[in-house]
């Protein structure tokens, strides 16, 4: 299909699958899609299975956090649902990261699937300079580039940042290294309660290997249509 972009992945925050369901038939050039804790929960896991029948790529965005050994059984988990990506937090530590990696790679050879990307989330696309300081960390580039560091040495495939902390990450981790960006906002739309925003051009201009854009699409009054511009913005950026 023509005017597809598998660098765009739209966040699917409905509180039932019906939503989410008509959003995705609204949009067929839409590959692919996140799945986060509302949906997840709200269709009790279903949507996952749901969306890899449709042929559409899912994001399993439920963010774990916890001790090394709980991280990498639920990681275990998500390899088995089929997922493209899923993510975990920076914030868990080397032991969480690093058990977490090889859970994965253990869990594709024995399942015999494709290895799915595992990125480390870093600072919150909702957080400001202030937001850190309120929890104790002092310099968000600072902490950025430590957790994206520490993630790279712990064997994951790369980092979900904000846009502007691209070039940072690109400057530490190198060119292989993912990086997926929300607080991707459109010069047209509404930036929400995202604070650390940039466009979906000058994202991918900057090295984004993927954008996710949630609420201006799925909130648009024309959803294609919105889904069709921000394609027509990334197919300017090779
Ligand atoms: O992990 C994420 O996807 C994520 C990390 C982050 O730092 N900021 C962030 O906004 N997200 C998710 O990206 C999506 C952004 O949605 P919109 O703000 O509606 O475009 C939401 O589903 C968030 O849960």
């Amino acid at each position: 299909m023509k005017n597809t972009d598998k660098r765009l992945i739209v966040a699917l925050d409905f509180p039932t699958w019906g939503e989410a369901e008509k959003l995705v038939n609204q949009v067929p050039e839409v590959m692919f899609y996140k799945v986060g804790l509302e949906l997840y929960l709200a269709s009790r896991g279903e949507a996952v299975v749901k969306l890899r029948e449709m042929g559409k790529e899912v994001f399993l965005d439920l963010k774990f956090h916890d001790i090394p050994n709980t991280v990498a059984q639920a990681s275990r988990q998500a390899v088995a649902q089929g997922a493209t990506i899923f993510d975990v937090h920076a914030a868990g530590g080397r032991e969480m990261l690093s058990k977490a990696a090889q859970a994965v790679q253990e869990q594709a050879e024995f399942l015999q699937v494709r290895k799915p990307l595992l990125l480390a989330i870093t600072v919150l696309t909702s957080m400001d300079e202030e937001d850190l300081k309120d929890i104790g960390l002092p310099d968000l580039r600072r902490t950025v580039r430590a957790w994206a560091k520490l993630a790279q040495e712990s064997g994951l495939d790369g980092v979900v940042a904000s846009p502007q902390e691209i070039s940072l990450i690109r400057e530490t981790c190198g060119p292989d290294f993912k990086i997926l960006c929300p607080g991707v906002r459109p010069s047209w739309a509404e930036a929400g309660d995202q604070k650390r925003i940039l466009t979906p051009r000058k994202a991918i201009e900057l090295g984004a290997d993927y954008i996710v854009v949630g609420r201006p699409i799925t909130q648009a009054q024309d959803p294609r249509l919105a889904a069709l511009r921000i394609i027509e913005e990334l197919s300017t950026v090779s």
